[in-house]
């Protein structure tokens, strides 16, 4: 394995996600863990990555393991201990290019680590964890914890329920979509929960953004623990945590490890043991079990979508009108921009409602009615973005078929704003 130690910034998770590209196991550490840590994992070579700004143990070096330094400010490693320094630090091809001769000419490494073998392996070490036990599981449709379900059902079957909340607050045909494919393509027992009027309820009248994603969060774990409260002999909770959730940040100050505990996320008084089989991989590397177990492409490739839903795309107060029309308009675009091709270049594209109204003129009479604002964007890992450039035509032909479509529409603007300053979502 190669050992990555992190000061911080983003590159350790580019490199790392190059390294196992590359078919090589990696893991990230924080760059001052202890000298008996890293003989513990043993590496064949160490990469550090970052800003190299305190010491370093030079202990490390004493270990004679190959090791290079990647990022623009690594000097000090070089002058200080020789350390072979490059100044990449993106997901460039030169970079893989240096990663690779590291990997295998200069650690003399072969390719090794496969998915297919993870999936065996992985449903093995569920089958020895939970035995007989019976594990429950939150799918949310989202890439992450439909692939933890599928796999764990593949380890034990049955004894895996799945706990579906429809919140309302979901793209159109998508709690169909996941009902009807967890049910019938994999059999899985699958318990959809129609909370669509709770939730509206409890949003009512909430305008504030932080508040409502802290009430669609808490109504969640309600929903949730009720429904598990229902069900008799749980032991285990499965989770699609993954490498990116846990990974110990160099550069955060006290280290944290970051829990996987974020809006929709799960109770946390888990009297269950946790089943968390993607813990060790990337994104990508989740995307390619997907495809191994049968989960479809459109699914495993399916665009990053918040927690809390179309609840903060709606801006201002969520009312079943404002969901409706931007589930619609959503519908639209996602179709529009699919038959233009462009769905695989997209990183992800959306309707917002913000809850302006305007005037405007339909059959010779005035109208006075909401805007949808479109945004679409290039990404790599969502830190950082660019407003996509689509064809003016196929941007016509979106905002002709909202205004004609949807009721209640008479406008429609595309957002042309980068990552920063502005975010992806809206709110
Ligand atoms: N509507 C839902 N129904 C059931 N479980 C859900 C729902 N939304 C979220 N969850 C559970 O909470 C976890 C965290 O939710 P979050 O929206 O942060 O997902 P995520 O980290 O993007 O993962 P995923 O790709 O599985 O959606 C999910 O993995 C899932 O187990």
């Amino acid at each position: 394995m190669i050992l990555i130690l992190d000061f911080g910034g983003k590159c350790s998770r580019i490199v790392g996600r190059i390294v196992r590209e590359s078919k090589v196991y990696c893991e990230i550490l924080p760059h001052n863990v202890s000298i008996d840590r890293i003989k513990e994992k043993n590496p064949q070579g160490i990469i550090f990555t970052g800003e190299v700004k305190e010491e370093v143990n030079e202990e490390i070096f004493d270990l004679g393991i190959k090791a290079i330094g990647l990022g623009s400010k690594n000097k000090a490693l070089n002058e200080k201990y020789g350390v072979k320094v490059y100044e990449n630090e993106t997901y460039t091809d030169d970079t893989k290019k240096i990663i690779n001769d590291f990997l295998f000419e200069e650690c003399n490494l072969k390719p090794y680590w496969d998915m297919k073998e993870f999936v065996d392996r992985s449903i093995k070490e569920i089958k020895e964890q939970v035995g007989d036990g019976k594990a429950i599981c939150g799918l949310s449709g989202g890439v992450d914890s439909s692939v933890a379900a599928v796999l764990v059902h593949e380890a034990i079957g049955d004894n895996l329920t799945c706990v579906f909340v429809d919140h309302g607050l979901l793209r159109k045909n998508e709690a169909e979509e996941v009902e009807t494919f967890f049910r019938e393509k994999f059999n899985m027992n699958l318990i959809k929960v129609d909370a669509r009027e709770r939730f509206l309820n409890k949003l009512k009248g909430i305008t504030d953004p932080e508040q409502k994603r802290k009430i669609i969060g808490e109504e969640f774990i309600r929903v949730f623990e009720e429904e598990q409260s229902k069900l008799e002999g749980i032991g285990y909770l499965v989770q699609g945590t993954i490498y990116p959730d846990v990974i110990e940040s160099g550069g955060d100050e006290n280290q944290v490890v970051k829990s996987h505990h974020n809006v929709g996320g799960l109770p946390e008084d888990v009297n269950f043991e946790l089943v968390e089989p993607l813990r060790q991989l990337f994104k990508d590397e989740v995307r390619e079990v997907g495809t191994i177990l049968g989960i479809p492409e459109e699914a495993v490739h399916r665009q990053p979508f918040p927690g809390p839903g179309l609840g903060v795309r709606v801006l201002g107060e969520i009312t079943e009108e404002k969901l409706d029309i931007v589930r619609e308009a959503d519908y639209i675009f996602r179709d529009e921009i699919k038959k233009a091709g462009l769905d695989k270049e997209i990183w992800q594209y959306f309707a917002i409602l913000p809850g302006i109204r305007s005037v405007g003129v339909s059959a010779g009479k005035r109208t006075y009615n909401y805007t949808v604002a479109l945004r679409a964007i290039y990404s790599i890992d969502g830190m950082t973005a660019q407003w996509a450039k689509i064809p003016l035509e196929v941007l016509e032909k979106i905002s002709d078929r909202i205004v004609n479509e949807v009721e209640h529409v008479n406008r429609v603007v595309y957002d042309i704003t980068n990552k920063p300053p502005a975010t992806i979502e809206w709110e």
